[in-house]
C-alpha cells in the first residue's frame, strides 16, 4: 500500500486534494469548542491545506504523511523558510507553526505527541482497506488524552468494495470509534458527479468515567 501512495503522489494522481479548505471544517471547527493554541493532530495529511487554516487559526499542526512529495509540495506552497530535523525515525519539516512528519502514521508513538489535543481527519480513515480502519482507529485513541476534541470527514460511495477511498458506512463509524470516542453526526453532503456522499462527525476521546 505504502509504494501505491508513493507512485500516486510522483505520478500527480492527487484527485483528492482540494485547492480550498474543506466547507466542513469551516463550518464545525469553531462548535467543537478546541482552545486556539491546542496542537491538532493531522494524520495521513497529503499537503492538505486545511492544514494552513488551523494554523491561521491559531492552532499549532502536527501532520503525518509518508509521502515526501506531499510535504515538499504542501510547503513549496508558501513562501517562508522550514527547518528540517529528524526525531525517532521521522523526517520532519516544519514551516511555521506547522510541522510535517514524514512516515508511517501507525509508528507514531504517544511519547511523541503528548502535547496533542485535538485531531482533524479528512480522507484519512477512508484512504485505508477495512483492517486497517480498525488499527487506525484504535491507534488515534492511544494517541489523544481524554476529552481531545476532532472533526471526522467520511464518505459512503455506491461500490463497497472500492477504493480508495473506501466507503465507509455510518454503521462502522459507530463501531470502530464508539468504543473510545463520544461521536456526534454534523452533516451528509449531497452525491457529488462520481457518487460519494461525505459525512462529518464530531468526535470527544471518552476518559475513564465518560
Ligand atoms: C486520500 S489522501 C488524503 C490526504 C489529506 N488528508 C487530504 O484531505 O487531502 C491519504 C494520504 O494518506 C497517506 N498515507 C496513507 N497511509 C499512510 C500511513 N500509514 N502513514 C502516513 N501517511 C499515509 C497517503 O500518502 C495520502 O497522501
Amino acid at each position: 500500500m505504502t509504494g501505491q501512495w508513493l507512485k500516486r503522489w510522483r505520478e500527480g494522481r492527487i484527485g483528492f486534494h482540494r485547492a480550498t479548505p474543506h466547507p466542513a471544517l469551516v463550518r464545525y471547527w469553531a462548535t467543537l469548542g478546541v482552545p486556539r493554541a491546542a496542537k491538532v493532530l493531522v494524520p495521513l495529511c497529503g499537503k492538505s491545506v486545511d492544514m494552513r487554516w488551523l494554523a491561521d487559526a491559531g492552532h499549532p499542526v502536527l501532520g503525518v504523511e509518508f509521502a515526501p512529495d506531499a510535504i515538499e509540495q504542501f510547503v513549496a506552497g508558501r513562501d517562508q523558510g522550514v527547518l528540517r530535523y529528524g526525531q525517532a525515525g521521522f523526517d520532519i519539516v516544519r514551516q511555521g507553526s506547522i510541522e510535517l512528519w514524514q512516515g508511517d502514521f501507525f509508528h507514531l508513538h504517544i511519547r511523541q505527541v503528548a502535547e496533542i489535543a485535538a485531531f482533524y481527519d479528512r480522507a484519512s480513515l477512508i484512504a485505508l482497506p477495512r483492517p486497517t480502519r480498525q488499527r487506525y482507529a484504535f491507534h488515534l485513541a492511544q494517541l489523544v488524552p481524554p476529552g481531545a476534541c476532532g472533526l471526522l470527514i467520511s464518505m459512503t460511495r455506491k461500490d463497497p468494495d472500492a477504493g480508495p477511498p473506501y466507503s465507509v458506512s455510518h454503521a462502522e463509524i459507530e463501531q470502530l470509534f464508539s468504543p473510545n470516542f463520544r461521536l456526534t453526526f454534523l452533516e451528509q453532503s449531497p452525491p457529488d458527479a462520481r457518487g460519494f456522499i461525505e459525512s462529518a462527525w464530531a468526535l470527544k476521546r471518552r476518559g475513564p468515567i465518560n
